[in-house]
């Protein structure tokens, strides 16, 4: 066994003053680590290292590690972007697209970052697998927490208890809104940001004060999803933000058994829409069960391989085709 004091003087050797303080609550060791510069290995085995010295200590039952990259000078940071994902209404697959598009662009090799604007039913942490992590705040900003896929992210969810957040109204949904935009994310360029669905406080702090670089829109094929996309696509039109694209999830049936996609809601209605309010269509997701039971266990398929994969690919392919042109 080590003592508190003991571990901190070694952690700071170890990480040559790389990590933050260590603070344990109800058995919990809670520390922040400077990752910039690490490659992949040297952060895996200084995080393994972290963990094994900490559960040293006593009464530490869980090491919790917050990874950051610590700001470059501005000269030599890109500029953060925020990138928007939106759809009039909600339960059309907001969340889980902006789930796969932050992993798929991550393995584009885009340094992205990842928001949980959902405020009243935020749903990105359980979607990341980040639900154990606590983010912790460095000179006033919430330091992001990294998930299983190395992506930064941040959600309503990381800091409220479910449900504690549904009495706030306005300014309250606003503040909370802009301490995630506004946290320590590094060397991250892009914020993949999951709107709530529908136009109200949030998307307007999210238009008037973030100013996202463009906006997704996602609808299903179902023509009622796609009137409240048009809706989507006018809050942002009256705002100046550009729009990237319509992606149409749900897209057909894909059967479990023999991959065949059939269109109980007919086919072609998200790109004809697109072509109708000018917007480029970036493609279709299947209605999938493995999308469902990986997105319930925390897995993103944009992650893996296979089809899904590939569809979350070419969509993010597209995206940052766009953001490389609009730059
Ligand atoms: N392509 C898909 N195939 C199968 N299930 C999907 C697909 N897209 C989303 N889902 C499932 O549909 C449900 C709603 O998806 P999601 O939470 O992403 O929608 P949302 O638009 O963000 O909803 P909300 O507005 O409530 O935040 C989830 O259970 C999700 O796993």
């Amino acid at each position: 066994m080590t003592d508190l004091a003991d571990f901190t003087a070694r952690l700071t050797a170890l990480t040559d003053g790389r990590a933050s303080a260590p603070r344990i609550k109800d058995g919990v060791m809670t520390l922040a680590l400077d990752v910039g510069g690490l490659s992949p290995q040297q952060r895996d085995g200084l995080t393994a290292a972290i963990r094994e010295g900490g559960l040293t200590v006593p009464d530490v039952t869980d090491v919790r590690i917050a990874m950051t990259a610590e700001r470059k000078p501005t000269e030599e940071r890109k500029p953060l972007r925020i990138l928007a994902v939106a759809s009039g209404k909600g339960g059309v697959g907001k969340s889980t697209l902006s789930a796969n598009l932050a992993v798929a662009l991550h393995r584009l090799g885009i340094k992205v970052g990842l928001v949980d604007a959902d405020i009243y039913g935020p749903s990105q942490a359980k979607l990341m697998g980040s639900e154990d992590q606590k983010p912790v705040a460095r000179d006033k900003k919430l330091v992001p927490v990294t998930g299983p896929i190395g992506i930064p992210m941040l959600s309503m969810a990381h800091l409220v208890e479910p449900g504690k957040a549904l009495a706030w109204r306005g300014p309250m949904v606003g503040n909370a809104l802009t301490q995630l935009i506004d946290a320590e994310w590094g060397d991250a360029e892009l914020l993949v940001v999951d709107m709530p669905p529908g136009t109200g406080d949030i998307q307007l702090t999210m238009v008037q004060k973030h100013k996202p670089a463009g906006a997704v829109i996602v609808s299903t094929p179902q023509d009622l999803a796609l009137i409240d996309a048009t809706r989507a696509v006018s809050l942002f039109a009256q705002a100046g933000v550009p729009m990237v694209g319509l992606v149409e999830n749900m897209a057909g049936y894909a059967c479990p058994h023999c991959g065949e996609i059939s269109d109980p809601f007919g086919q072609g209605g998200a790109e004809s829409a697109a072509g109708d309010l000018s917007m480029p269509f970036l493609g279709r997701i299947p209605l999938a069960i493995d999308i469902r039971r990986q997105s319930d266990a925390g897995d993103p398929p944009a992650a893996g391989e296979g089809i899904h994969a590939d569809a979350f690919r070419a969509i993010a392919q597209k995206v940052a085709d766009w953001l490389k042109a609009a730059a």
